[in-house]
């Protein structure tokens, strides 16, 4: 899968509220009540990360998820990152 060029991440940012571009990846930070529902939509994900085997970086204190996602085989972003961001969107809305 083909890497994209800043300036196309930045205009399909652009309809995203929540994730922002840096060093060569999307990034978005979650908030739950409490650590349980962190994890629950944490396991939603996980399936279907899983299921497009393609994982998200991510980092969890109690009821906070900081979620990066990039293609590690293209070494940048690409349309499967924000295919999964999009399914979390979907997941936490
Ligand atoms: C072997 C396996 O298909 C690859 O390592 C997959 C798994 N999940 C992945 N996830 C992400 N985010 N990037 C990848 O390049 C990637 N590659």
């Amino acid at each position: 899968m083909e890497k994209m060029s800043e300036t196309e991440i930045n205009e399909r940012l652009a309809s995203m509220e929540g994730w922002g571009y840096e060093e060569n990846a999307i990034h978005t930070s979650l908030e739950f009540d409490d650590f349980k529902d962190a994890f629950t939509v944490m396991t939603r994900i996980a399936f279907e990360a899983e299921k497009m085997n393609h994982h998200p970086d991510w980092s969890n204190v109690y009821n906070k998820l900081e979620i990066t996602l990039s293609t590690h085989d293209a070494g940048g972003v690409t349309e499967k990152d924000f295919k999964l961001a999009k399914i979390i969107d979907d997941l936490v809305s």
